[in-house]
């Protein structure tokens, strides 16, 4: 249980994982801080397991169970393998295969559910399911053995392929956004925090509240009611100050780990036979009654988010306050607190204080065994300020400080100019340099702590005797709690995440987004939600794409802005996603079910691909998981290898994701594949303006319409970098000699660019028109405008 507490904002799932030989991977994952159970079974469909990996990086779990021996489809290394090389940090347990049993994990997800499992459409496919109700088993068998705990009947939140419902976005594509982590960590070792995603966002105040803002980034929604859901609550945040300050302040009250406190209640630890508790230790009990302290507090800020909720509108903000605020369970929890636990404790992080308050947390009189050793403990502490008082007098030591914390208990603090550099001969014990002060202790001190030490292990294990029933009694109604705790998190990340967010641009910066299944996604001025903060004047850009034009080409010169462009989109999606506002000026997103990015980065697992088979096998990931909805983002494919077969295989990777439904962003430097918009009306291209000067280049950073040849980019780019003149002019004279025909054809390509575009702009219209919910009136007169518009050649 210690870890389960301790766990702070590090992961606290234990993952099982089994898999077939018909390529079927299973998956459970217990959350210990939440006490949710996550089930998924899939195909895995790439031999490189990318969809178990993504399934990983999202639970970064701290334990994952597999069985011992290889059973994997033809040409897949196995899931152990792939823990091994996939999760080297992670502890990784091998179980006897007994342990995955399908049977007795559908038996214990019926009794663990706090939800009917029909509600999950598990009962009727248990046997389908088989894998992942077998990975249940041996993660529950697991946990309850290695943890010393039972799980509370009816107590977990079980999702069943609950990342199914949510936007996939694989491994390397979370790398290549920067959505949790910057990339120059990820290569270079240096942290600049402030360049991902999590990190923007990440104002959240309840632990829960910022994993459930990972967990948000990592898998976005994919349901447009629930999407605008938060956006509701998010308007009316923005136009509410009242409400948002008063939200705001109520959540501060109540405590950062407040989630945490459903651990105690689902994690039941195991008793032996005789009556003595398997896990008590004083370390246990005191983390218990700390649960208690924290559910007291969390509970009694209750009334003030009531108070604030009352006149919410919107339908997340007036469903919280029925099912939370008006649900009376919550103050009858409260009130049995009240009989055993005394009213004036309260919840702290102050190691010394926190002590003082569990020790005295039941109420006088109700123990008197708990009233002898607390007599005990207030003695011991009161004979060691004495000692420091004496100290003072007896070494004139006037600054001398008593501090405590948990590992040493009470030590000495002295500022090292009070001592010349001499510390008297008494503070013998664990002298330590600490800034400006001198940490030790002495004999004296040392015999006390150990009195005061035990003295508080005596009040705990005492303590927790005395609220055993109250324990029992809280687990009745768990989950009242688990749905408290869900609610605060979701609350955290709305207020503190994206409204605080929000309210610290100038107005209108963000804008919300517009949704449909199957529309165009249309940004105007969109920006890179993150480097527009380290830009002074980042320029915005559009991006159109439908049905009747799914693939962009941009184009432009190294530094022109292509990359920054395609991360932007992506990156503007996922907040659309997640329910936050945008940094456009204004949006409507088709839903996106699946991002896939090709931008150049290595995967750290296969290090013995060269580039080029990187490359290759990101692009079959692809083409192998494209769905109608997905959005596929490529930086310069074909790159890493001769330049023929480089374009060769870019034009017919484009061909064939032209035939699909999904919309692609194609960035390349490859001119001729502008070529394509010549014989494909569906596609677009687009290109970075960049003035030359002088011989140099200014960079405008705006997109424009169409393909544009800008002579000689790599060189003058070549040139700044500091290449020698001599190589430079060489260069210069070679590439002369080999563009004047390219020049030639790019001209005539351009004439019948033009023909080409003047089709896309009409089904452009028309597009528009279909999603613009105009009459049927205004809908002929805008046919008429446009008919007219393509005879007079205004289009
Ligand atoms: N819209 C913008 N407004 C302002 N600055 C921008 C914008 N887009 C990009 N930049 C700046 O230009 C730099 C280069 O952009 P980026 O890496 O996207 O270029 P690129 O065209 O992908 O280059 P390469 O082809 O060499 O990979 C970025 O680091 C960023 O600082």
């Amino acid at each position: 249980m210690e870890d389960i507490d301790d766990a702070g904002e590090k992961s606290s799932f234990v993952v099982g994982l089994i898999e077939n030989r018909a390529k079927e991977v299973g998956v459970a994952a217990i959350d210990l801080r939440s006490a949710s159970l996550h089930l998924s079974q899939y195909i895995e469909t790439s031999s490189s397991y990318q969809n178990t990996k993504t399934m990983l990086q999202f639970y970064d779990p701290m334990v994952i169970i597999v069985p011992p021996n290889k059973l994997a489809a033809d040409g897949m290394v196995g899931i152990s393998e792939l823990v091994d090389k996939f999760c080297t940090s992670t502890r990784k347990v091998i179980v006897s295969r007994s342990y995955f049993d399908d049977t007795r994990g559908a038996v214990l997800v019926k009794n663990l559910a706090a939800k009917e499992p029909s509600a999950l459409g598990l009962d009727t496919y248990y046997k389908q399911y088989y894998l992942c109700l077998g990975a249940a088993a041996a993660t529950v068998k697991w946990t309850e053995a290695e943890k010393g705990v039972i799980i509370t009947n009816h107590s977990l939140s079980v999702t069943f392929n609950g990342s199914f419902g949510h936007m996939n976005i694989d491994t390397t594509s979370v790398q290549n956004l920067e959505i949790i982590e910057p990339l120059q960590s990820t290569l270079c070792g240096t942290k600049n925090k402030k360049r991902s995603l999590f990190q923007m966002l990440k104002a959240t105040r309840i632990v829960g509240g910022t994993r459930l803002l990972r967990a948000n980034l990592l898998q976005p929604l994919k349901d447009i009611e629930t999407i605008n859901a938060r956006l509701d609550c998010l308007d009316e945040l923005m136009s509410n100050e009242q409400l948002f300050f008063g939200l705001s302040q109520a959540l501060r009250k109540f405590p950062k780990e407040t989630d945490r406190v459903l651990c105690h209640f689902c994690f039941k630890p195991k008793k032996v036979t005789n009556g003595v508790l398997a896990i008590d230790n004083a370390r246990k009990s005191q983390i218990l009654i700390s649960s208690i302290i924290l559910l007291k507090t969390a509970l009694d800020a209750l009334p003030l988010l009531s108070k604030v909720l009352k006149d919410a509108k919107c339908f997340l903000l007036t469903n919280i306050y029925k099912s939370v605020c008006e649900n009376e369970k919550y103050a009858s929890i409260r009130k049995r607190i009240g009989e055993v636990i005394d009213e004036d404790v309260l919840h702290t992080r102050v190691p010394f204080v926190a002590r003082t308050q569990q020790c005295f947390a039941v109420k006088a009189g109700i123990d008197g065994l708990l009233d002898i050793a607390r007599r005990s403990f207030c003695d011991t502490s009161e004979a060691i300020h004495n000692l420091a008082n004496k100290y003072r007098e007896d070494y004139k030591l006037p600054n001398l400080k008593i501090p405590f914390n948990n590992r040493q208990g009470f030590y000495f603090s002295i500022p090292q100019k009070d001592i010349n550099g001499k510390l008297p001969s008494k503070f013998i014990q664990q002298v330590v340099k600490h800034g400006n002060n001198i940490h030790c202790s002495t004999l004296e001190l040392a015999s006390l702590n150990v009195r005061n030490k035990s003295a508080a292990k005596e009040c705990y294990t005492r303590t927790e005797l005395c609220l055993e029933e109250l324990m029992d009694a809280i687990r009745q109604d768990v989950s009242v709690l688990t749905l408290l705790a869900e609610v605060l998190c979701l609350l955290d990340m709305i207020v503190n995440s994206f409204a605080n967010m929000i309210s610290t641009k100038p107005v209108d910066q963000y804008t919300r987004p517009q949704f449909s299944y199957d529309g165009p996604l249309a940004i105007d001025s969109g920006r890179h939600p993150i480097l527009e903060s380290i830009h002074n004047e980042f320029i915005p850009n559009n991006i159109f794409l439908s049905e009747a034009s799914n693939m962009v080409i941009v184009m432009g010169p190294n530094m022109s802005g292509k990359s920054t462009y395609l991360q932007q989109i992506c990156l503007i999606i996922i907040l659309a996603q997640i329910g936050c506002y945008i940094p456009a000026r204004f949006a409507t997103v088709r839903i996106v079910d699946r991002i896939f990015t090709r931008m150049g980065t290595m995967d750290n697992l296969e290090l013995n691909s060269s580039t080029f088979m990187m490359e290759m096998k990101e692009t079959a990931f692809i083409m192998q998981n494209v769905s109608p909805r997905s959005l596929i983002v490529m930086d310069e494919l074909g790159r890493a290898t001769s330049s023929s077969d480089g374009f060769a295989i870019a034009w017919s990777c484009c061909e064939h994701l032209l035939s699909l439904k999904a919309y692609t962003i194609f960035a390349t430097h490859m001119e001729n594949l502008s070529e394509l918009a010549t014989i494909y009306p569906n596609v677009k291209i687009l290109h970075f303006h960049v003035d030359i000067k002088n011989n140099r280049m200014d960079f405008k950073f705006q997109l424009k319409d169409g393909p544009r040849h800008v002579p000689h980019y790599g060189l003058k780019l070549a040139g700044v970098a500091g290449l020698p003149s001599s190589v430079i002019e060489t260069a210069k004279s070679i590439t002369a000699k080999i563009t004047e025909k390219e020049v030639r054809r790019m001209k005539i390509n351009s004439l019948q660019y033009n023909d080409i575009q003047m089709v896309y702009r009409v089904a452009q219209r028309l597009m528009c028109l279909k999603y613009s919910n105009q009459d049927e009136d205004s809908i002929r007169e805008a046919l008429q405008g446009l008919k007219e518009s393509i005879l007079n050649g205004s289009l």
